[in-house]
């Protein structure tokens, strides 16, 4: 289990992570979601005892870091897919990691299969695509067996069969009652493979939970006839309504609601479902300038 705890890590003047708490537990799958520069890297560097925290913890199983007899056993780690050596193989960049974690030297061919890399191998890195390096990344992440993986931005690079890949990479990890944190600041490429979210936005968490609590109580999505009279129908019953590129109006309110204000008004509507509103919609809220959210339990 990660437990980070009052987390803070300041640059001079510059709090660049604000009281982050959360946690990761075994068998789940944890996105930790937030633009370029909210705070995502330093708080994976300070996980994995890269940058000492200002204030605050963050723990692996009750210990630092720092304090785990053999890391590479215990958690997987991949923080920068891009710094590998080029001029090293696949092969031989796991090779290195075995040996440094005593391990047999056959595991690197072992983890070129399980990363769908084992034509590749023979290939320097730096011939190697992102999504390669990402694969090559996760080979050495998994190296060890750990119980926990914490990967930054896996996802980036990758095309769309290799997220795919991923997904069920990392699904097959957490059924197996491993821990995974993976960070993004692209929801669309962790909305299916993430059980929880912990979503960051100028080093303070806007919001966590598991993905379907966060998706509750997003109001309705209503299409109207004519989706003036419909939008001034609702506005002038109270709700606030909010035109979509697509022609609906997002409302703050329930479907039920919407349907009354219609049915009273004489507004004919065409389609009326509960707003879940795409998750980036609120990501965007929530880590947007203007946002001042409160913290979710
Ligand atoms: N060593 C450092 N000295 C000063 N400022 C830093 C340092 N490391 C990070 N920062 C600043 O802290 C903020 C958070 O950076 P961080 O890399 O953690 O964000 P991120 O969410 O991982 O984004 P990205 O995906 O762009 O890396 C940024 O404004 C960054 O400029």
């Amino acid at each position: 289990m990660i437990t980070a705890t009052h987390l803070t890590k300041r640059y001079g003047n510059y709090t660049a992570v604000d009281d982050v708490s959360f946690e990761c537990r075994p068998g789940t799958v944890t996105g930790f979601l937030g633009p370029n520069g909210a705070g995502k890297s330093t708080t994976l560097r300070m996980l994995t005892g890269l940058t000492p925290p200002t204030s605050g913890t963050v723990t692996i199983d009750g210990r630092h870091y720092t304090e785990l007899p053999n890391p590479g056993r215990s958690v997987g780690v991949m923080l920068d897919a891009a710094a590998q050596h080029p001029g090293r193989t696949g092969r031989e960049t796991l090779k290195v990691a075995a040996s440094l974690l005593d391990l047999p030297r056959t595991r690197a061919d072992e983890m070129l299969e399980l990363v769908g890399l084992s034509g590749a191998g023979k290939r320097r890195v730096g011939n190697y695509s992102l999504g390669m390096r990402q694969r090559l990344g996760i080979a050495t992440a998994l190296m060890g067996d750990p119980a926990l993986l914490v990967l930054d931005e896996p996802a980036n690079g990758m095309d769309p069969e290799g997220i795919r890949w991923m997904r069920g990479l990392l699904r097959d990890f957490a059924d197996r009652g491993g821990t995974v944190l993976l960070s993004s600041h692209l929801l669309g490429e962790v909305q299916a493979t993430v059980d929880r979210l912990v979503m960051i936005g100028h080093g303070r968490i806007v919001a966590q939970g598991a993905l379907d609590e966060l998706l509750v109580g997003q109001g309705a999505i209503v299409r109207g006839l004519e989706p003036a009279g419909l939008l001034a129908a609702l506005t002038g019953a109270g709700l606030t309504a909010t035109p979509q590129p697509d022609g609906t109006l997002a409302v703050d309110g329930s479907p039920e609601q919407v349907g009354r204000v219609a049915l009273a008004s004489g507004q004919v509507i065409v389609e009326l479902r509960e707003g879940r509103a795409a998750l980036e919609d609120l990501f965007f809220t929530l880590t947007g300038d203007q946002a001042a959210v409160p913290v979710a339990a």
